[in-house]
């Protein structure tokens, strides 16, 4: 990882402003925020399903804590230079629980938070009987937010579960208000159609999250096309998560089948390209001129 002059906050809007629309991916841990980075991806995403499920074994119904979530992203800032965004759930708790998230992720090297106007005993976006507060209530949480950053570049986007339960017409009257409250951005979850996303870019100005994430209500629509329809960004929270989840699933079903790893060897990163993307060779040689003289 290079050190990097400018704040995370303001290298996510620069990378913003460069892609249009920007790919973030998901990146469960610290190794796939390397290979993302290595890859040639511009900014990364820490999904707040993906720490519950994968770090914490737990279904992504606002169970973990801020410090659960704290945790992975200290991991992934420290490996990677990219700037990250990272899923906040509600915020967890009022106007001073939620101004205490927004300091811990920006001193925890965030670049990015998206904070959702769902009740706090959330369900994911995609799912059925997704209640959610009251517009005023989430005006309350965003000003809070906003109020608490320290780095103006910090980004704070507002996600609106509104659209499932409202319709678009209320789903997108929210959203305006969650602008006009501060919110940099919006995460119009679970929309669907061509019309419902130029419906939102129309609608306000800031720029619009379009969240592609597989087996729910969106369709996986090409960043092209949704770059056209106004998206600024395109979110794939768990899409790497899911294709790791497959390859060990078939992983421990074949070895405990077969009685050897030959038929799914083919399916795994070897060696030497784990090794590459941690550099560690560069370690492996500052050890030896180092300590050469121990030999
Ligand atoms: C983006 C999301 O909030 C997440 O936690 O990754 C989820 C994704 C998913 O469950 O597919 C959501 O859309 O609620
Ligand atoms: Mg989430």
């Amino acid at each position: 990882m290079t050190k990097q002059s400018h704040s995370p906050g303001k290298r996510f809007r620069e990378a913003l402003a460069n892609n249009h629309p920007l790919q973030i991916v998901g990146t469960i841990n610290a190794y796939t925020a390397i290979m993302a980075e290595k890859i040639g991806h511009q900014a990364i995403y820490l999904s707040g399903g993906g720490v519950a499920n994968a770090s914490y074994g737990l279904p992504d119904l606002g169970m973990t804590s801020l410090n659960d979530v704290l945790a992975d992203v200290q991991r992934i800032t420290a490996a990677s230079s990219l700037p990250l965004l990272v899923d906040i759930d509600t915020g967890w708790g009022g106007a001073f629980n939620i101004a205490k998230t927004i300091r811990d992720m920006e001193k925890s090297g965030a670049a990015a938070v998206h904070m959702e106007d769902q009740v706090a005993q959330k369900r994911c976006g995609h799912r059925p009987n997704k209640e959610i507060v009251s517009t005023q209530e989430m005006v309350d949480r965003i000003k809070s937010a906003v109020d608490a950053r320290t780095d103006p570049d910090f980004f704070i986007m507002a996600r609106t579960d509104a659209f499932a339960q409202e319709g678009l017409e209320k789903a997108i009257e929210r959203a305006r208000a969650y602008v006009e409250a501060g919110a940099d951005g919006i995460f119009a979850e679970a929309i669907q159609t061509q019309a419902h996303y130029e419906a939102f870019a129309q609608a306000l100005d800031v720029p619009i999250l379009a969240n592609i994430t597989e087996f729910g209500k969106t369709e996986l629509w090409n960043k092209a096309q949704l770059g056209q329809w106004g998206a600024a960004m395109v979110l794939y929270p768990l899409s790497a998560f899911r294709a790791m989840n497959k390859a060990a699933e078939n992983v421990y079903q074949s070895i405990l089948e077969t009685g050897d790893q030959k038929a799914v060897l083919d399916t795994m990163q070897t060696r030497m390209e784990l090794y590459d993307y941690l550099g560690y060779h560069e370690y492996e040689q500052k050890l030896d001129s180092l300590f050469a003289d121990k030999k």
